[in-house]
């Protein structure tokens, strides 16, 4: 091919593949080769795909968690919901009948589920009544909280020894001082770390997202050890999308990671295959109920990360998924519970049940 012939052929190239560029894209007076126009064409593409992106994952962010059912008439909606998703408390005889010959364990979520929700999580704090159902539930029945938390923080909040805790969704678990067959040698009582590898990768990236969220009122970011949550529920509206913009610069830089959602709060994990229902799985063979038809296992959450745990308990069709909302949601669990208040009248009642009706004397 001539000198001439080469031009005329880029020529057409460029003039096709500027055709796909609209003008407000191209700097202004440049002349582009094909090579300068694909680098543009691909820089667009990955905007315009990054975009999307954002605006997804701002969309999701206006959606409370986990997703609430669409209604055309709210009223409806939530009277064919409760049918499907019964109070725990209305139905507590069926559920203790349920249990008959069974060994109940106990998974409870901590935030929304033992603690009402508030604007700052560090005062999350608990009530001396919940703590005193919660460790009386515990006299009685393995109990677990399974929690987003860094498990140390969650423990500073509870303060109850004698129970399981799995923080970082599940990826940091602990068991009490007397527990189970995973319990060997000075592991400081810690069961199970999947993500220990993730440790130094996590706290670089809390530091990063504390920088690029700085200048994002309301913005605040949680080293949960195996985790970061970033919360928006005290951001303005108007900046979601700017913040999701920065947790996204952020996280492209490390593919090993994800994004997950919980009520108001971004939350960013490692991609290993771990979450709320691998832990309570971990949590039943533990306790030696793996292949066991012995055992009723009762999770009560009100977030997204829940549902995980509520498909484990569907999919192996034991025990009952509670879900804490007032809302109509979408969910794998079986029961509802409005609050947690009514978490702590449940709680009561499985201890007055099972110290009366079944005349269950304290281990
Ligand atoms: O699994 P959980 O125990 O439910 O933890 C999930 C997240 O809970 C916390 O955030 C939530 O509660 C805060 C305090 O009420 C509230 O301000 C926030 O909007 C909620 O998302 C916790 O701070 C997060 O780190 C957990 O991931």
């Amino acid at each position: 091919m001539t000198n001439q012939q080469n031009v005329a052929v880029l020529d057409v190239k460029s003039r096709g593949l500027r055709s796909l560029l609209p003008p407000s894209s191209l700097p202004a007076a440049k002349s582009f080769s094909p090579t300068d126009l694909k680098m543009l064409l691909k820089k667009r593409f990955e905007t315009e795909k990054g975009g999307a992106k954002i605006n997804a994952w701002v969309d999701s962010m206006r959606a409370s968690s986990p997703t609430r059912v669409r209604s055309t008439d709210s009223t409806d909606d939530k009277s064919s919901w409760i049918v499907q998703h019964p109070s725990a408390l209305s139905m507590f005889e069926q559920i203790m009948a349920a249990s008959k010959g069974k060994r109940i364990v106990m998974f409870l979520d901590y935030d929304g589920t033992l603690s009402p929700i508030v604007e700052d999580p560090d005062r999350a704090f608990m009530s001396g009544e919940m703590r005193a159902a919660v460790r009386d539930v515990a006299r009685y029945f393995p109990t677990a909280i399974v929690t987003g938390r860094c498990r140390d923080k969650v423990y500073s909040f509870v303060k109850l020894s004698g129970l399981y805790y799995a923080g970082s969704h599940g990826m940091d678990i602990r068991g009490p001082s007397k527990c189970c067959k995973y319990k060997k040698g000075n592991n400081n009582g810690v069961l199970f770390q999947p993500a220990s590898e993730f440790l130094p990768m996590i706290d670089e990236v809390y530091k990063a997202l504390v920088e690029k969220t700085r200048s994002i009122g309301g913005a605040k970011v949680e080293n949960n050890k195996f985790c970061v949550s970033v919360h928006f529920r005290c951001v303005d509206e108007k900046s979601w999308a700017a913040l999701a913009e920065q947790v996204r610069s952020v996280l492209n830089q490390y593919p090993k990671l994800k994004l997950t959602q919980g009520r108001k709060v971004l939350e960013i994990r490692p991609t290993i295959k771990w979450d709320k229902g691998r832990a309570l799985e971990f949590l039943l063979e533990a306790l030696g109920y793996a292949n066991s038809d012995d055992v009723l296992p009762i999770y009560i959450g009100d977030d997204r990360t829940d549902e995980d745990a509520f498909k484990v308990l569907r999919d192996r069709g034991q025990g009952f998924g509670i879900l804490v909302s007032k809302e109509p949601k979408e969910t794998n669990a079986s029961y509802s519970l409005q609050e947690p208040s009514e978490v702590k009248e449940f709680l009561r009642r499985l201890v007055d049940w099972k110290k009366y009706s079944q005349g269950g004397a304290a281990p």
